[in-house]
């Protein structure tokens, strides 16, 4: 049975069995289209009072039958033609529209990323093709495309299509490599759009703040960003969280810089996500996707995968229904990893049946985890786990400090996770040559969705097998204040991490003087250091040693220990 795509919601089975038999249409190779075929596509769209999208290779086989404009109706990259960057895809778009109007700049765009051979408008008007538009690429950077004026559909019908194509793709070819270069294929990375929306309730600066923090986000998720757009609000549009207006802009860019996923920095709902994808025709995500995508790269043990995978499920239940197919993004990329596509596509009752087997599995983890723990032997190498909020350095420090001590890479250690590395470290005293494993963990984020927070734990299990923790500060940061005490806050809140601790506050490159002297007061003990220009490392390496060796009795104990 040959797909439908688009959003075929509210279309009755027999109109869907119709377009359907649209597949077994033959267009002569010489044409555009036909009047007859015109017709019957301007008939079915009156009757499903939609656009139609049919896509026609240049033997006149239909290919692809959609619902919705050609910007929501495009064939993904990876589906069309493999063909020299010099050449069109070989593949047309003939569509639908209400109103006699030319193709938009959205639409326009759309027909550059797949180098489609034409873009035909057809508009109907009771029932008939009233005029037609026609657009095909021209290989000039400033102004890369053609329109014509509306051409009846005998104008359009007589045209020699073949001729037309193959002259057009001659001027292309002769134009050389690299005119129509912004669409990279072949990238698997994420191609994002961020899009801000600040409301009433929230300030200038902390706006600035979670933009920034979500760029972070999306890196540390593999993507990246490639513009960002803000819009101020009273409050979230309850349909589509900006307007229209905005949605438009928002569509129009993505196709412009060529994004593949739109991510906006709060929380949007399940039927808002879905109106958005409709309209924009690329998916979109919230922070929260992203922060889950982060925690399904990074969980190791057993226990963090399941927890990460029960969060992934809980915050896909509701969002289940009425995502096209057309959505199912298969392959690697924001929102993917985790439970496989075909989990996507089952019920909610199958889905809701692996949560309860999941928490299942998690509590008898717990308890497990909890024996052996009981039976740990004193470690022969003791382990230090950086922890600290996002962005703080944490993984720069690693590297620092490892890629300077351990230069031939310890076969014992090279198969562990890339995450914990080893580090020797001369006593000065002694002369006595130390090892300890250090270890990078997720960082922290502010603000994290509630339902994130057995995750965000169970990601954290490397933690609790330290020994002792480095609690890294970005001292630039004017919130740092802020992040202590959240990253305090949630540390506590896990009963059974080492009650051994040291602040050690990075990044004094950037600091100034003042800064410096008011956490060196409220932090005494703290560590101040700069990863990137490799400052205070001597002093951060002598104040490990004696974390370690420190007993752990003679360190106030939290009242949540027992
Ligand atoms: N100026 C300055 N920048 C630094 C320093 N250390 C790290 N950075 C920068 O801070 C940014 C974040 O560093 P990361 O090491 O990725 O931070 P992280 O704590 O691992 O972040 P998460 O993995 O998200 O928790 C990077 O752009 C670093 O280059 C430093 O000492 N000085
Ligand atoms: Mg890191």
């Amino acid at each position: 049975m040959q797909n439908i795509y688009g959003n075929t919601q509210g279309i009755r089975a027999s109109q869907i069995k119709r377009l359907q038999q649209l597949y077994e249409q033959r267009e002569p190779g010489d044409r555009f289209i036909t009047p007859e075929f015109a017709q019957i596509l301007a008939q079915m769209s009156k009757d499903i009072h939609h656009q139609i999208c049919c896509y026609v290779n240049r033997r006149g086989q239909v290919i692809r039958v959609a619902i919705g404009t050609p910007i929501q109706t495009q064939i993904p990259a990876d589906e069309l033609p493999r063909r020299s960057a010099n050449r069109l895809s070989g593949i047309r778009c003939i569509t639908t529209q209400f109103k006699s109007e030319p193709p938009d700049d959205a639409a326009l765009v759309a027909m550059t990323h797949q180098r489609l051979d034409a873009l035909i408008f057809l508009t109907v008007v009771d029932s008939q093709v009233d005029d037609t538009f026609l657009a095909y690429l021209f290989p000039d950077p400033e102004n890369p495309w053609v329109v014509s004026p509306p051409l009846t559909l005998d104008d359009l019908t007589e045209q020699e299509f073949d001729v037309l194509v193959a002259e057009w793709e001659d001027q292309i070819t002769d134009a050389g490599e690299g005119v129509f270069s912004s669409q990279d294929i072949g990238s698997t990375q994420d191609k994002v759009l961020l899009v801000g929306v600040q409301t009433e309730d929230i300030s200038s600066r902390r706006f600035e703040d979670g933009l920034a923090e979500l760029v972070h986000l999306v890196e540390s998720a593999g993507g990246i960003v490639l513009d960002t757009m803000q819009q101020k609000r009273d409050r979230p549009h309850p349909q589509t969280v900006v307007g229209k207006g905005k949605v438009e802009e928002i569509t129009l860019l993505a196709q412009k810089v060529g994004a593949n996923l739109i991510v906006f920095d709060r929380d949007i709902s399940a039927s808002q996500a879905r109106n958005l994808e409709q309209e924009i025709g690329i998916p979109v995500v919230d922070r929260t996707e992203v922060i889950l995508d982060i925690f399904a790269q990074r969980a190791r043990t057993q226990e963090g995968k399941l927890q990460v995978e029960l969060a992934q499920l809980e915050y896909m239940l509701p969002r289940l229904r009425g995502r096209g197919q057309e959505m199912s993004r298969l392959g690697a990329g924001i929102g993917t990893r985790g439970p496989g596509e075909t989990k996507l596509e089952t019920e909610r009752r199958v889905i809701q049946r692996r949560i309860a087997q999941l928490q299942q599995e998690v509590n008898q983890l717990q308890a497990h985890r909890a024996r052996i723990r009981q039976q740990r032997q004193q470690q022969e190498i003791p382990v230090l786990a950086l922890v600290g909020y996002t962005n703080a350095g944490k993984s720069t420090l690693l590297n620092v400090l490892t890629n300077a001590e351990v230069y031939t890479a310890d076969q014992l250690f090279a198969t562990l996770d890339p995450t914990t590395r080893k580090i020797v470290i001369t006593e000065p005293k002694t002369q006595q040559r130390r090892s300890i494993l250090l270890t990078d963990t997720v960082g922290f984020i502010h603000e994290l969705p509630p339902s994130l927070m057995d995750a965000f734990r169970a990601t954290l299990e490397e933690v609790v097998e330290a020994d002792a923790l480095l609690h890294v500060v970005d001292l630039s940061h004017p919130a740092w204040e802020d992040h202590i005490v959240s990253v305090e806050e949630i540390l506590a809140d896990m009963p059974e991490i080492p009650g051994k601790s040291v602040i050690v506050f990075n990044k004094i490159d950037r600091v100034y003087r003042q800064t410096l002297v008011e956490a060196q007061q409220m932090y005494p003990e703290a560590v101040f250091i700069s990863a990137i220009e490799r400052l205070g490392l001597e002093t951060l390496k002598m104040r490990s040693l004696q974390l370690i060796d420190k007993p752990l009795e003679a360190i106030a104990i939290p009242q949540n220990s027992y």
